[in-house]
C-alpha cells in the first residue's frame, strides 16, 4: 500500500484510484485558500517599509503575481469523478504552490538584502516562519514536494539572515526551527499515509461486505436482494429500449422429501449441483441468475419472449431427467417445475415476478416437472 504514494511522489500514476481520489480531495481542501496569506504578507512588508515608494512597479507586480496565484488555487478545480485527470490536476496544483513559495522566497530574500528596507525584516521573518510551518503541516500529502516548498519559502530568508546578522544568533534559531519543520513534515506525512491506508482498508472491507450481502453463501449465485434490484433495472431497460424480457422461476420438486430421505447435507449438495447446472445451461443466456428462495431460482432472459424462454426452460427440465445431477448414491433424479413470464407493456418488475410465480404455482398444481407460461 505504501508503495503507491512513493510511486506517486516519483511521478508515476500507479496509485489505487480510491487513494488518489482521497489525495485530490485533501489537496484541494488544504491548498485552496493558502495563496491569500502570501498576498497578505507581501502587503504587510510593503506597508511597513519604503519598498512601495522606492520600487512601486516591482512591488505592485509581485502583489499582482501573488493575487493571480491565489486566485488560480481557488478556480482550478479537480474533476473528482474523472480519475484519469487527477495526476494532471495534482501536478498543476503543486506547480501553483511551488510558484507561490518560490516568489515569496526570492522576493523576500531580495528585500532583506537591501538595507533600506530593514523595517520589513521582522514581518518577513514572521511570515516566512508561518508559511514554512503551514507547509510542514498542511502539505504532508507528498513529502518530497512539501519539502521543496518548505525550502523555497525558508531558505532565502535563512541565508540572508546568516549573511547580514553579525551575531548569527537569529540565523541559528532559524536553522534549528528549519530542522524541526523537516522532522514535523516527515512525521505528518507518515500519519497522512497511515490514514490513507486505514481509509483504503475500510473501503475494501465495505466493498467486500457489499458483495457478500448480495451473494447466496451456499451456491455462490446472486441472492434475492440483488435479483430484485437487477429485475427492476432490466425491466426499466427493456421498456426504454422497447426490447422483450423473459423471466424464469425454477423450483425443485419435492425437495422436502429429498431432504427427509437423504438428509440436509445431501440436500445442500443437491442445491449446489442444481445451481451449477443452471449456470452451465442457462447462465450464458441470462443476465441474472439468482437463488431467490430455499429451492427456488430465478433467471432473467433479455431479448426473449415467453415462448422462446419456455423452449430453453423445457430443454433444461428435460436434461435433468436424461442427465441426472451427480448426487448421493440412490437419490432419485432431481426434477423441477418452471414458471415463465415475459414483460408486458408498461409492467413493473414486481408484477412480472408475480405472474411468473403464479405460472410456477400452476406447474406445481398440474403435477410438477413441467414448464408453464404466465397468462398475459
Ligand atoms: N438442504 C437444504 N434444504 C433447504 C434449504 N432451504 C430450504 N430447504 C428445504 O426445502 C424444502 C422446501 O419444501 P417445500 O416448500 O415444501 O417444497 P417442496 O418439498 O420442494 O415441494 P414442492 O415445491 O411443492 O414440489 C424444505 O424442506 C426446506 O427445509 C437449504 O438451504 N438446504
Amino acid at each position: 500500500m505504501n508503495r503507491s504514494i512513493r510511486d506517486a511522489d516519483a511521478g508515476s500514476a500507479v496509485v489505487a484510484p480510491g487513494r488518489l481520489r482521497q489525495e485530490v480531495f485533501d489537496t484541494r481542501r488544504r491548498m485552496r485558500i493558502g495563496g491569500v496569506f502570501y498576498l497578505f504578507g507581501w502587503t504587510l512588508l510593503v506597508a511597513y517599509s519604503p519598498l512601495g515608494s522606492v520600487y512601486p512597479v516591482h512591488a505592485l507586480a509581485v502583489a499582482a503575481a501573488f493575487l493571480v496565484l491565489a486566485v488560480l488555487r481557488v478556480v482550478v478545480r479537480p474533476a473528482l469523478d474523472n480519475e484519469r485527470a487527477h495526476p494532471r490536476w495534482l501536478n498543476l496544483q503543486w506547480g501553483i504552490v511551488f510558484a507561490t513559495a518560490a516568489l515569496w522566497g526570492v522576493a523576500s530574500g531580495l528585500v532583506m538584502l537591501d538595507a533600506r528596507f530593514a523595517a520589513a525584516n521582522v514581518p518577513i521573518l514572521l511570515c516566512t516562519v508561518a508559511y514554512a510551518t503551514a507547509c510542514a503541516h498542511t502539505l504532508s500529502m507528498r513529502r518530497g514536494r512539501a519539502l521543496a516548498c518548505l525550502t523555497l519559502v525558508y531558505l532565502p530568508a535563512l541565508c540572508v539572515t546568516w549573511r547580514v546578522d553579525a551575531g548569527a544568533g537569529p540565523a541559528w534559531a532559524l536553522l534549528v526551527y528549519f530542522a524541526y519543520l523537516v522532522l514535523a513534515l516527515v512525521s505528518s506525512h507518515r500519519e497522512y499515509r497511515l490514514r490513507l491506508d486505514l481509509d483504503e482498508e475500510l473501503r475494501i472491507q465495505r466493498d467486500r461486505f457489499e458483495t457478500l450481502s448480495r451473494l447466496d453463501a451456499l451456491t455462490g449465485l446472486a441472492n434475492r436482494r440483488h435479483f430484485s434490484e437487477a429485475l427492476d433495472a432490466e425491466v426499466a431497460r427493456a421498456h426504454v429500449e422497447d426490447q422483450p424480457l423473459a423471466l424464469l422461476i425454477v423450483d425443485i420438486d419435492h425437495f422436502k422429501r429429498f431432504n427427509d430421505t437423504h438428509g440436509h447435507v445431501a440436500g445442500d449438495l443437491a442445491l449446489v449441483a442444481f445451481a451449477q447446472r443452471l449456470r452451465e445451461q442457462l447462465g450464458e443466456r441470462g443476465v441474472q441468475l439468482a437463488r431467490v428462495g430455499g429451492e427456488e431460482f430465478a433467471l432473467l432472459l433479455p431479448g426473449l419472449r415467453a415462448d422462446a424462454a419456455a423452449v430453453l426452460a423445457d430443454r433444461f427440465r428435460v436434461d435433468l431427467g436424461t442427465s441426472p445431477l451427480p448426487l448421493v448414491v440412490g437419490a432419485d433424479a432431481v426434477r423441477a417445475s418452471i414458471g415463465v413470464a415475459d414483460l408486458l407493456p408498461g409492467e413493473m418488475g414486481e408484477a412480472m415476478y408475480l405472474r411468473a410465480d403464479r405460472a410456477l404455482y400452476r406447474a406445481k398444481a398440474e403435477g410438477r416437472d413441467r414448464v408453464v407460461c404466465a397468462e398475459g
